[in-house]
């Protein structure tokens, strides 16, 4: 069940920037039962899985298991996308979509981010997670090639114009900071009902 939200946050970032973190730490300012974290990947495998027979718990570990559909599953959520750019945005909405502010913390293509700009555009905020390469590597990011030089993890790198920019390269005073800022941003436009 979904209602119309309060506030949107739509997240995009290379692969460990940070964008669980982030989703979590800023969830956790605002409250969980006022925020829900929508994972447009997670209704893409349910539905992966399920057409395909395979056991939707595996594929969410970073098991084997996985990386062995990895490919595979981009190229049929390419697919479902190219028929329905809005596809998987609408089913996270209808399994996550009961709280009043959300953050999708995966936009990874411009359709993503079109979705929540054209459906529930006075509401919605565009944020870009920025980490130099080097702190992503000590995060565990390794190169990757069909994965990493995609569409699904270089559409929005160019042509963007974000309405917020977070930089996560390890300080964490200032990033705590800048959270602290855009929770207390929405709070205060919420409470004067300019959201
Ligand atoms: N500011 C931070 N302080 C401490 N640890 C962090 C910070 N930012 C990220 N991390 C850690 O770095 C790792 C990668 O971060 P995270 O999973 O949030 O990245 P991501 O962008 O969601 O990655 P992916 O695209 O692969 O899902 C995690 O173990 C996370 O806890």
């Amino acid at each position: 069940m979904s209602t119309y939200p309060s506030a949107i946050l739509v997240f995009n970032g290379k692969r460990k920037s940070g964008k669980d973190f982030i989703s979590v730490s800023l969830q956790k300012r605002f409250g969980e039962d006022k925020c829900a974290i929508l994972r447009l990947s997670g209704p893409l495998k349910k539905q992966y899985a399920k057409e395909h027979n395979l056991d939707f718990d595996k594929l969410l570990d970073a098991s084997e298991y996985k990386e062995k559909y990895r490919a595979e599953m981009i190229k049929w959520g390419e697919e479902k996308r190219r028929a329905d750019p809005g596809y998987f945005c609408r089913l996270a909405v209808s399994e996550e979509g009961n709280k009043p502010i959300w953050i999708i913390s995966d936009a990874r293509r411009k359709s993503d981010v079109d979705y929540f700009q054209k459906n529930y555009r006075k509401v919605t905020q565009t944020v870009r997670i920025m980490a130099d390469e080097n702190v992503r590597i000590e995060r565990g990011y390794q190169f990757t090639k069909g994965i990493d030089d995609a569409e699904s993890e270089c559409g929005l790198d160019i042509g963007m114009d974000w309405d917020i920019v977070i930089y996560n390269n390890g300080d964490n005073r200032a990033l705590e900071n800048k959270l602290d800022l855009i929770v207390e941003d929405i709070n205060m436009k919420l409470a004067e009902n300019k959201l």
